[in-house]
C-alpha cells in the first residue's frame, strides 16, 4: 500500500497507510476496536477501493488486474466467513469447498479430493472429527476446519482475521500451534494475522503493524515494535512486557 487513504461519510477511516510485505515475511496487524483493521483487509481483497493511494497484492496492481482471479490466491479466515458457510455440511465438504473458493460444492469432487481433505484433517489432528456436521463442532474445532479450508486452494496469501476470538486458552493454543506449523512449512503462504492481543503474536510473525485510529502507529520487525515503551505509548497505559516462549506478554504496571 502506498499512501493509501479511505474515506467514508466525510470520515477519514484510513489515513496515509504505507505498508510493504516482502515474500518470506509474516505480519501481525494489531489495533483496538474501530482502528481500521477490517477496512485494511477489505482493501487488500479489493472489496473497497482506496480514496487515494495505490495498492498491489501479490505483485498485481489494482486497477490493472482481475480481482476475481487474484482472490483465488488469497485465503481468508474470518468470523463473517464462518457465518456464510452452510453449517449443516460435513466438515469434509466444508474443507473441500475451499478448493473451489465457494461456500458450497457445485462440482462433483473427485475421490482424490476427499483423500486430500482427510489427510489434511488428520495432519491438523482433526481426524476424529471426520463425518461430523460443521455446526456441531466447538468454536476451536470450527476455526481449525476453517483454516484447513482456506489452505485447500493453496493460497499465496493467508489472512487470519482474529481467529482466536471466543476461544478458551486451550483451544487458542491449539489454533496457534496450527498457525505456527503452517508458517514454518517450506511452501508457507505469506501470513497476515489480525488481533487485539499481543500475546497471540507467535515468533513466526517476523513483523508487526500497530494501527491506531486509522494511522500507522508503528511497524517493523516484531522484536523492535513489541517493546514496553512502544506498547505503553500505543495503548496509552503504563505496561510491562515479559518474554516467554518467544511471545510477549503484557502486564499492567
Ligand atoms: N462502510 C463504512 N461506512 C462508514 N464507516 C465505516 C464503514 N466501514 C467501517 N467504518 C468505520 O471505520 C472505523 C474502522 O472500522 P473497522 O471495522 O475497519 O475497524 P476494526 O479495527 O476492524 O474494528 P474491530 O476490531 O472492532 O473489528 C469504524 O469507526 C467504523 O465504524
Amino acid at each position: 500500500m502506498k499512501h493509501v487513504s479511505w474515506r467514508r461519510e466525510q470520515r477519514l477511516i484510513l489515513d496515509d497507510i504505507n505498508w510493504e510485505i516482502q515474500k518470506g515475511e509474516h505480519w501481525c496487524l494489531v489495533g483496538l476496536n474501530g482502528s481500521g483493521k477490517t477496512s485494511i483487509l477489505d482493501l487488500i481483497n479489493g472489496y473497497h477501493w482506496p480514496t487515494s493511494g495505490e495498492i498491489s497484492v501479490l505483485g498485481k496492481r489494482f486497477g490493472e488486474t482481475d480481482l476475481r482471479e487474484l482472490r483465488k490466491e488469497i485465503g481468508w479466515v474470518s468470523a463473517s466467513m464462518q457465518q456464510r458457510l452452510h453449517g449443516y455440511e460435513t466438515i469434509e465438504n466444508v474443507v473441500l469447498s475451499g478448493k473451489y473458493a465457494s461456500v458450497g460444492i457445485y462440482e462433483k469432487p473427485a475421490e482424490e479430493d476427499y483423500v486430500q481433505v482427510r489427510e489434511l484433517l488428520e495432519q491438523w489432528k482433526c481426524g476424529h472429527l471426520l463425518g461430523r456436521i460443521y455446526q456441531t463442532l466447538s468454536q476451536g474445532e470450527k476455526q481449525k476446519v476453517l483454516i484447513g479450508r482456506a489452505l485447500m486452494a493453496k493460497p499465496k496469501l493467508l489472512i487470519l482475521d482474529e481467529p482466536c476470538t471466543g476461544l478458551d486458552i486451550f483451544a487458542r493454543e491449539q489454533v496457534l500451534t496450527m498457525i505456527d506449523q503452517i508458517a514454518n512449512r517450506p511452501d508457507a503462504p505469506t501470513l497476515i494475522y489480525v488481533t487485539h492481543h499481543i500475546e497471540e503474536i507467535l515468533p513466526c510473525f517476523t513483523h508487526t503493524f500497530l494501527l491506531k485510529k486509522g494511522k500507522v502507529a508503528q511497524k517493523g520487525l516484531s522484536k523492535d515494535v513489541l517493546t514496553q515503551e512502544i506498547l505503553s505509548e500505543f495503548f496509552q497505559t503504563s505496561l510491562s512486557v515479559e518474554q516467554k516462549s518467544g511471545r510477549s506478554w503484557l502486564m499492567l504496571k
